[in-house]
């Protein structure tokens, strides 16, 4: 994507939270959060509505101070950064641009006042797909199209460290396509690429590395497929007439049975090699023998489950 893709690899701008805290009033949005987000990797920020991540995201861009703690961004803080726009790049609020100004007059300022040479505002318009529409009002522009512009502006001043704030919000599933390329590319060149998101199924199309919270506070900070591991269940569906005798004899070898629907039990700790084996030995027939694969949601729902601040009235 830039010329100096071999530089920023080597050059990679760590972000750093060390203890991060944030209080408003009786509310603590972020508590005692501490983690690297490191280059030639995207790193997922999620977390369950209010759980923190955009509070996190604005104290690193120096938007919020800390009540307690620091982060910093290849070793200083942002307000310390001598050109901050080259140095991290950020899509926060998408609707936060002057609705009366056009595209590619809201990216010539934002480079003029950042020192950035005026066609950069004409190539990341190219880069992010609205070179057609560059000069029409914002104001008139789709909660998508707000985003790419978001994310234009971002890059304008080519950073080795981009943070994005759920960024497939509006986006048309062309939109979410691209974005997650974008930000494989990013990556791929040595980049720092943070993104939140409240979607589990989406950052596990997307990310590398997770850092995962609730209530402010860190709940993990592990790679993807470590995540895909030691979070998805596996369970085996069995049926068969002889459901109680069955059930015993799995219990002594060490798994756990649980009665599920229609007559049938749910077995963890065999696999469905191991029971079907069983069952043959003992000579009970099997209806069915189906293993269940928890999805990614699903263990994120469960791993978040008490943090959860807004929960829908409405039964899963
Ligand atoms: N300026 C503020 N004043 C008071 N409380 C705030 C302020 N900003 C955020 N909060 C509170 O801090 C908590 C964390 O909010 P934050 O927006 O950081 O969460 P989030 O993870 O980004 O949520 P979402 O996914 O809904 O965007 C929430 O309880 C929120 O109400």
């Amino acid at each position: 994507m830039s010329q100096g893709s071999a530089q920023l690899s080597a050059a990679g701008q760590k972000i750093e939270a060390r203890h991060l805290t944030k209080r408003y009033g009786a509310t603590t949005a972020v508590h005692d959060l501490s983690f690297d987000v490191r280059p030639g990797l995207v790193t997922g920020f999620i977390g369950p509505n209010g759980a923190g991540k955009t509070t996190t995201m604005r104290m690193i861009l120096g938007l919020d101070r800390p009540s307690g703690g620091d982060v910093t961004v290849g070793g200083r803080r942002y307000r310390d950064l001598p050109a901050p726009m080259r140095e991290v790049g950020a899509l926060i609020d998408a609707k936060a641009i002057h609705p009366g100004r056009s595209a590619y007059h809201h990216l010539l300022s934002l480079a003029q006042s950042n020192g950035i040479p005026a066609a950069r505002a004409t190539e990341v318009l190219g880069l992010v797909g609205l070179d057609a529409v560059g000069g029409r009002r914002v104001g008139g522009f789709s909660l998508g199209m707000c985003q790419r512009l978001g994310i234009a502006a971002a890059l304008l001043g080519d950073p080795p460290v981009l943070m994005f704030d759920e960024p497939v919000n509006g986006l048309d599933p062309e939109g979410i396509v691209w974005i997650r390329q974008l930000m494989r590319e990013l990556a791929a060149e040595g980049r720092t690429v943070f993104v939140s998101s409240h979607l589990m199924s989406e950052m596990a199309l997307t990310a590398d590395h997770l850092i995962v919270i609730g209530q402010g506070r860190l709940l993990r900070d592990e790679g993807v497929t470590e995540f895909v591991e030691s979070s998805t269940r596996h369970t085996v569906l069995v049926r068969s007439a002889r459901l109680e005798d069955l059930t015993t004899v799995l219990t002594k070898v060490g798994a756990t049975v649980r009665p599920s629907i229609d007559d049938s039990i749910e077995v963890t700790g065999l696999d469905s090699r191991a029971i079907g084996e069983l069952a043959a030995a003992y000579g009970f027939t099997l209806h069915e023998l189906a293993t269940q694969h928890a999805s990614l949601e699903d263990a994120f729902m469960e791993m978040t489950h008490d943090s959860v601040d807004y929960r829908s009235s409405v039964p899963a």
